[in-house]
């Protein structure tokens, strides 16, 4: 790495440390603004940038250990020695022209560093294995012992890249022939019949299919997700926490564009962005509709009138970490109590809109029990006129993946992001006509 892109690193560490928002969105921002990096500069310094978010907890750890401050600038210097191995004096050299120069006390960190890896056997679980404070108890119930290690393990290898195919617009051999033609090495993704997966670190923009709305990033567990809403083309769907819309795509082509989907969200700009993606796709059987509140009038109007409904909850995206590292060190904002208070009351409040006979898909990127199986047996206690179809029952392919009823992925076991999927159906009403023998009325 040269100076000038160890100054680029440096920059957007710290960028990322201070911004409250997703390191993937302070990464697109910042190289907008400097464009004196070209892609392959940009590709060295996300990569360096990644893997130190990857080692956050770690790093910290070698910090304290020398009474360090746990600085952006510190932390990239214990990289350099702990992670890359160079010595002191290739790190004097690589800094050399940098502003500020090396103090003493940084040249004394490098020193004290030096001959160490990132690893140490005094360190505790809980930073050899990245896991932030508020998450340990949650994880350690959900997987138990040695599930915990298995999995935050899995959480720090970079993941492919997955893709989905828009069958509105192309079909998964074209693009697989389009991808090959490249160089690449597409794979079919072994779950989805939509995906394709990529091992090689590229830049979005040498992806055929990407702008022109023919492929669409998204994990292969979140494509699963959308197979189990199971929308038929004359339906009616809504997507109530659609964001941006990657399920909605997903569900609005499975349903070869009939039908009629609504995503909803509370939050505008997200479904600003939905409403574009569904353009550039092809798509235009979705209305788009901002809600006020998870119990906005509009659920009242619009009650039992639809075939399918998906709640994709906001939830504390455990199951992203692999992905987004930086995620991991930002606590849920109502705290995790909060947050299961809130899927609570979204999971009644949208329930309303399904049909007798329909069904409800709850679906979070979590992998916390408290915000899946627990919020779904919480759900069924209190709403009889529902119950769980089995996964087997639903989607027997799927049966084999996930020993529950519902559908659990998990990065270690499945090499997909962590999802959770239940199907909630919806007692259909007696028939008309029907008379039972038994009764005297
Ligand atoms: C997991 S994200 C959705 C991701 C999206 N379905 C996708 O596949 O791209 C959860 C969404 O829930 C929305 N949300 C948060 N609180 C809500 C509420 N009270 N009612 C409806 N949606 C809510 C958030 O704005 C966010 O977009």
């Amino acid at each position: 790495m040269t100076p000038h892109l160890l100054q680029a690193t440096l920059d957007v560490l710290r960028d990322v440390e201070t911004a409250a928002r997703p390191a993937d969105a302070v990464t697109s921002a910042f190289f907008r603004a400097r464009r004196d990096l070209d892609d392959r500069d940009r590709g060295a310094v996300l990569e360096a940038l990644y893997t130190m978010l990857r080692h956050r907890a770690r790093l910290g750890w070698w910090l304290a250990r020398q009474n360090s401050a746990d600085t952006p600038r510190n932390r990239l210097l214990a990289w350099l020695v702990l992670g890359e191995g160079k010595t002191p004096n290739q790190i004097k050299h690589l800094w050399d022209g940098l502003k500020p120069a090396l103090s003493a006390a940084e040249t004394t960190l490098l020193a004290n560093l030096s001959g160490h890896s990132v690893a140490h056997p005094d360190m505790p679980d809980s930073k050899r294995l990245e896991c932030p404070d508020w998450a340990l108890a949650p994880l350690q119930r959900r997987f138990g012992e040695e599930g915990f290690g298995a999995e935050m393990e899995a959480t720090l290898i970079p993941p492919p890249l997955d893709l989905r195919v828009n069958p509105i617009k192309a079909t998964r051999d074209a693009m697989l022939r389009d991808m090959t033609g490249m160089g690449l090495r597409p794979q079919p993704t072994p779950l989805s019949p939509h995906g394709i997966r990529l091992q090689e670190r590229l830049s979005l923009a040498r992806l055929p299919g990407l702008k022109t709305g023919e492929i669409e990033i998204q994990d292969e567990g979140s494509q699963l997700v959308t197979l189990l809403v199971d929308a038929k083309p004359k339906e009616r769907v809504v997507d109530f926490c659609a964001g941006a819309g990657g399920k909605t795509l997903a569900i609005a082509a499975q349903m070869q564009n009939k039908g009629y989907v609504v995503a909803c969200d509370v939050n505008e700009t997200r479904l600003k962005r939905c409403a574009e993606r569904l353009r550039g796709a092809g798509l235009h059987n979705v209305e788009t509709r901002v809600l006020s509140s998870e119990t906005d009038r509009w659920i009242k109007r619009h009650k039992a009138g639809f075939d399918r409904v998906l709640i994709d909850a906001p939830c504390s995206g455990t199951g992203t970490w692999r992905r987004n590292p930086d995620a991991r060190w930002r606590a849920p904002e109502l705290g995790l109590e909060g947050l299961v208070a809130l899927q609570a009351r979204i999971l009644a409040s949208a329930a309303r809109l399904v049909k007798p006979g329909g069904r409800l898909v709850y679906a979070t990127c979590s992998v916390l029990c408290e915000e899946n199986e627990d919020q779904v047996t919480a759900f069924l206690a209190a709403n009889p006129a529902f119950h769980l179809v089995p996964l087997r029952d639903a989607a027997p392919h799927l049966a084999g993946v996930t020993q529950s009823g519902h559908l659990c992925l998990t990065p270690a076991r499945h090499g997909t992001d962590g999802f959770f999927a239940a199907i909630l159906q919806r007692e259909a009403l007696p028939a008309l006509g029907m008379v039972d023998p038994h009764s005297t009325v």
